[in-house]
């Protein structure tokens, strides 16, 4: 069987006809290196090294023109003599034959994926190494412009710094995903299992010092769900006794809320498995979130925690954010009220910050059952959530949790830093209940462009994710094609035949593969390279007509073949391995 059956449109360079043995074999007597001609002769007409040092023949200029393969698009049929010649190194990524350097701008992204070209190697046409380098190679093999129809541009200008978005979104995401798997290095004690949630692990140390909630101590675990494997928070609450089961119905109610600012509750029941009687909340869990406690006020000095208002303008949150805040908060209130719900607690410590600037009103309907005895009136309950709001903006405008203690001062510090609509708001929702006091009235005085301003940073954060994920969609289509490399490649038989890797088709891809990730330098040194690998790879993927040199390992062949060519073999291959799969 011949090596290289190709496709019967290709254009691929037939330089050998080696036979089904083994390249060791077939390898024929070499010449001495200095009757040899430089196989950089051959390719580009002259040799960068041929003054410095190559060993290998270098015809004069007059002859080697007969030598060098004719224009494309009618393939070169090298000499006999080729085979025998000198083996071409590549040199990087450059050895790919250059197009026009329009043809071969990238397309810019700050981003650390493996996405096409996006670290790929700048060629300096102007450099002069390179133009002798390249000079008869562009006359030789025309370079087909990229199909780039088949490719996503992600416009520069998307990713430029917004609003919500991390300028390390990738790097937070991968802390976020790793956070899933953390587990703390001190010991704790919780049961195996817990009603369909196993691998419990405490989000806190337990300290003296913690604070109840309501009257009640709580702890917060992390959880695997049996039923889908997902991770959730469970919020103990400590020797619970239920005492109206009727209490669950809160629970309920507060399952049906999906918004955007309210961390979601799941289920709620009670459990022995503690050892005492607890209850026990089921919520979303937002890995790497940290409450607007931990963020602003824990890392404060304990002075300035308990109201040495001059932190204030040591730690000053911008009023941008400050207003995106106020709105979330304001919103997630909103829909609670608007389903007869009162959120009951706005404290620092459960307002999650899940992202750049994005807030979760955390621990909801958990008073409710804690405090169902009292059945406190659902109305009070919900002025009530004002006045807890108004107190949460001074106290993060003064960087003071107790600033409201000694509201002149406040309200001093407030005005120095910020804009009077953000004093004027606060008075009114510390300021005393009334029919018109509703969250309505709070919206309207935020106002509508502030709104509106809002609604346009989540738009551009939206556009902004959009072409992140499209980026990684390219990403895709490369893991697809080294899937496909790796079922073809070192097969050690199919359809009985022991050598099908290595012969027909699957020989070109062989040799692909080896060009694209066996690289070696001037001195034999790995070249490992990505930007290589990458431009090589989406090259291959879209099929294009532009042409590389592939050498044998015994260096004694080596075939002119398009991406296009190579692709076509790729996908004849894996056809026929996928019609035997099935
Ligand atoms: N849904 C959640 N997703 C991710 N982390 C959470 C979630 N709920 C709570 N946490 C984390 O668990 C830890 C404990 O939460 P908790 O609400 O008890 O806050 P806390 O700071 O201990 O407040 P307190 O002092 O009132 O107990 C915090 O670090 C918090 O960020």
């Amino acid at each position: 069987m011949a090596y290289f059956s190709r496709p019967q449109s290709s254009s691929a360079v037939r330089i050998a006809q080696p036979t089904d043995s083994d390249d060791k074999t077939k390898s024929p007597q070499k010449k001495d290196s200095s009757q040899r001609q430089c196989r950089n002769i051959l390719i580009y007409g002259s040799c960068r090294f041929q003054d410095k040092g190559c060993i290998y023949y270098h015809p004069p200029p007059s002859s080697t023109s007969t030598d060098v393969a004719p224009e494309a698009p009618a393939p070169p049929s090298l000499s006999a003599q080729a085979v025998n010649a000198p083996v071409f190194v590549p040199r990087t990524s450059l050895d790919v034959v250059p197009t026009a350097p329009s043809a071969q701008s990238l397309p810019f992204t700050p981003s650390d994926s493996l996405t096409p070209y996006y670290t790929s190697q700048e060629v300096d046409y102007e450099d002069p190494s390179l133009s002798t380098y390249f000079g008869t190679a562009q006359s030789t093999f025309l370079r087909q412009p990229l199909d780039y129809h088949l490719y996503s541009h992600p416009i520069p200008d998307t990713f430029a710094p917004a609003h919500f978005i991390s300028d390390n979104l990738r790097e937070e995401l991968q802390k976020r995903s790793e956070a899933v798997h953390t587990i703390p290095s001190i010991p704790y004690h919780v049961p195996e299992e817990l009603q369909g949630y196993h691998s419990l692990i405490p989000l806190e140390p337990i300290t003296p010092e913690r604070r109840k909630l309501v009257s009640w101590y709580s702890t917060v675990y992390r959880a695997t769900s049996i039923n889908d494997g997902a991770a959730y928070v469970l919020r103990r609450i400590e020797n619970f006794r239920l005492t109206h089961h009727a209490a669950f119905g809160m629970i309920e109610s507060w399952s049906r809320i999906r918004h955007p600012n309210i961390v979601r509750i799941r289920e709620a029941f009670t459990t022995r498995a503690f050892n005492d009687s607890s209850l026990v909340v089921c919520y979303d869990y937002h890995p790497n979130s940290q409450s607007l406690m931990e963020l602003y006020f824990r890392s404060l000095s304990p002075s300035a925690l308990h109201g040495q208002l001059s932190a204030a303008s040591m730690n000053r949150i911008p009023e941008a954010t400050l207003w995106t805040y106020i709105i979330q908060i304001a919103n997630a209130i909103r829909v609670a009220h608007e389903a007869g719900l009162a959120i009951r607690m706005i404290d620092p410590a459960k307002i999650l910050l899940t992202g750049k600037n994005r807030l979760r009103i955390n621990a909801c309907g958990i008073v409710d059952v804690l405090l169902y005895d009292t059945r406190q009136d659902t109305g009070l309950a919900q002025q009530e959530d004002l006045v807890m709001f108004g107190r949460l903006v001074i106290a993060l405008c003064c960087s003071s949790i107790t600033a409201l203690n000694a509201l002149p001062k406040a309200l001093e510090v407030m005005g120095r830093m910020y804009s009077a609509e953000i004093k004027t708001l606060a008075l009114y929702l510390i300021s005393k209940p009334g029919p018109h006091k509703t969250i309505a009235q709070i919206m309207e005085l935020i106002g509508t462009n502030r709104l509106v301003r809002e609604m346009d940073e989540m738009q551009t954060a939206n556009d902004r994710l959009e072409a992140e994920l499209m980026s990684e969609l390219e990403n895709g289509r490369l893991v697809r094609l080294l899937c496909k490399f790796g079922f073809i490649n070192e097969r050690p038989e199919f359809a009985r035949e022991p050598r099908w890797s290595e012969t027909g088709d699957r020989y070109i891809i062989k040799l692909f593969r080896d060009y694209v990730f066996h690289k070696v330098d001037e001195n034999g040194s790995p070249v490992v390279d990505l930007s290589h690998v990458l431009t090589c790879l989406n090259k291959l993927d879209c099929g294009s007509d532009e042409r590389v040199m592939l050498v044998s390992r015994d260096e004694q062949s080596c075939l002119v073949v398009s991406f296009k060519e190579v692709k076509a073999c790729i996908e004849s291959a894996f056809s026929d391995l996928s019609r035997a799969s099935r």
